[in-house]
């Protein structure tokens, strides 16, 4: 698991490290511009290298790399673009030493002469949006097609949003320090970085900010019993599909299946049943009828939630009085199991706040942004300006997990922590991959994973194994059954790793 950063986050570890630790800053820096000279050497062409500098530590660091590249034989020229009145204590003597060195300085950028340029003009320590001069030099950057390395973070970018400020950098890799930032994590962001690589520099210590999973946490997946039958798998409840629609219930149960569910049972619709039982025979199926009082319907429920360990409501299901009568009794004699709440029970929860008290930790809540703005009483807009904000807001009244799904899918647990998933691509943005999504939940619950580990792996997860499809299919073209072949193949692996 890697933690990621605010830009204030990580000025505060620099100065621990510096002031409480005792690592002179200049020996930090000396550790950055080295890892920054190292991908330059790899990952550059390095015929002619422009560095253009800003007045603070990041524009610091870019001398010391200006100066690395001249040791090493690499022809370099320094462009600073800051003011000498605002250097940084670490700036003046950066600079004083290039100037030692003979570094090469210049006034203009004739841009033509470059193969590639470093992006050093500032960091976490932007403050503002880029105007005048750096906006200007910002955009001729961006023109130039000519390959960048953004020190740290692409200049412009806001090192906790990811938002631009109003004009960015376009970096072909970003050598991040100590943590990755969550601003390269988030959208826009994380284009404007390119590929990042995270490097130490010597500061540590992170114990607040957002957690992602990463290849270590493949030991999360919970190990298989040998000894194990169907029952200690977990048996899933899936209350999926509605009137002749059939194939969320099928996307779901499939995946709680294929994640290591013992078995799955679909309550469904009448209308559905020889479409289901012909497509997943593996499923055991309960059906209800249109015509059945809200009586009949409840007791068909109660029955099949006393066979599960785990209960999934809502793909496919609809908002009609039927379903809110399927979600109302799921919440009513849920005792104490796990629910995932999908789709359509979102809908219908957020208009039944009595229903939401109900909620409690063990019920997952997979919200897209319009179903989660519905739910917290919000925009969508709101939410992805301050998403931390509004999950916090919203669990004051919903006392739930909750995986709020977006190109980024954030995860709130119980205990108010929060996981931003790095994984999946715009491929998953197709029909019946929040269904898959709401079935790997499931089946990780199913056997014993708890809803605090289980929704930030089982986003992880799926996002791996829409990655797989995408590098099976095309992002394009792949579709929610290729998600469900990359989650079979991504849990092989896993399993061969563990
Ligand atoms: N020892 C350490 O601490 C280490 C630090 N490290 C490096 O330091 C970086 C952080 O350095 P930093 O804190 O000096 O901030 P930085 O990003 O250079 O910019 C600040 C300057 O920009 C100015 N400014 C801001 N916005 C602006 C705008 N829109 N337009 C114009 N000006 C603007 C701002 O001015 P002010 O807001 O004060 O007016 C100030 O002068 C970090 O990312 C990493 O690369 C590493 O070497 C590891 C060790
Ligand atoms: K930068």
């Amino acid at each position: 698991m890697q933690i990621l950063v605010t830009g204030k986050q990580m000025k505060q570890l620099d100065q621990s490290t510096i002031k409480q630790m005792g690592i002179p800053s200049l020996v930090l820096m000396e550790r950055a511009a080295m890892a920054v000279f190292d991908c330059l050497k790899q990952h550059f062409p390095l015929k002619k290298t422009l560095v253009v500098c800003g007045s603070g530590n990041n524009g610091a660091d870019g001398v010391a790399v200006a100066r690395l590249l001249h040791l090493a034989g690499y022809p370099v020229d320094l462009y600073l673009a800051g003011n000498h009145t605002s250097f940084t204590e670490e700036m003046h003597i950066q600079w004083q030493a290039a100037k030692n060195y003979q570094v090469s300085i210049v006034n203009n950028c004739r841009f033509s002469e470059y193969t590639t340029i470093v992006d050093a003009l500032f960091g976490v320590g932007l403050s503002r949006e880029l105007s005048g001069k750096y906006q200007a030099l910002a955009e001729k950057i961006n023109a130039s097609g000519i390959p960048v390395l953004a020190v740290d973070i692409p200049s412009g970018i806001h090192a906790g949003t990811g938002q631009v400020m109003g004009t960015a950098i376009r970096a072909t890799e970003t050598v991040t320090f100590a943590y990755r930032k969550l601003g390269i994590s988030l959208y826009p962001g994380s284009v404007y970085a390119g590929h990042i690589q995270v490097k130490d520099v010597g500061i540590y210590g992170a114990s607040e900010g957002v957690f992602s999973l990463d290849n270590k946490d493949v030991s999360w997946l919970p190990a298989r019993d040998p000894a194990g039958n169907k029952g200690t798998f977990g048996k899933i409840l899936l209350i999926a599909g509605s009137r002749n629609m059939s194939g969320a219930a099928y996307f779901s149960s499939k995946a709680a299946l294929l994640s290591g569910a013992g078995m799955v049972r679909i309550l469904t619709d009448e209308s559905n049943r020889i479409i289901l039982q012909q497509q997943f025979p593996e499923a055991m199926l309960s059906v209800y009828e249109p015509s059945m009082t809200p009586d009949e319907l409840s007791e068909i429920v109660r029955k099949a939630m006393d066979w599960a360990d785990v209960v999934a409501v809502g793909p496919g299901l609809s908002t009609s009085k039927t379903a809110e009568n399927l979600l109302q009794t799921v919440l009513t004699f849920r005792q104490s199991k796990p629910i995932v709440i999908d789709a359509d029970a979102l809908n219908l929860l957020a208009k039944r706040k009595d229903l939401q008290a109900q909620c409690d930790a063990a019920c997952i809540l997979t919200p897209h942004l319009g179903e989660m703005s519905r739910l917290a009483e919000c925009t969508i807009s709101d939410l992805k300006v301050h998403p931390q904000k509004f999950m916090d807001v919203f669990y004051n009244n919903c006392s739930c997990t909750l995986i709020m799904k977006d190109a980024r899918t954030w995860i709130r647990t119980a205990d108010g922590s929060f996981f931003l998933n790095l994984t999946g691509n715009d491929g998953m943005a197709t029909a019946g991959s929040g269904d898959v999504l709401c079935g790997v939940v499931a089946g990780l619950l199913g056997q014993g994973m708890n809803p605090s580990k289980a929704a930030p792996f089982a986003v992880w997860l799926h996002g791996l194994a829409g990655d797989q499809a995408a590098s099976a299919k095309g992002a394009r073209s792949m579709k929610a059954t290729d998600i469900l072949s990359g989650l079979e193949a991504q849990l092989q692996k896993m399993d061969s790793q563990n």
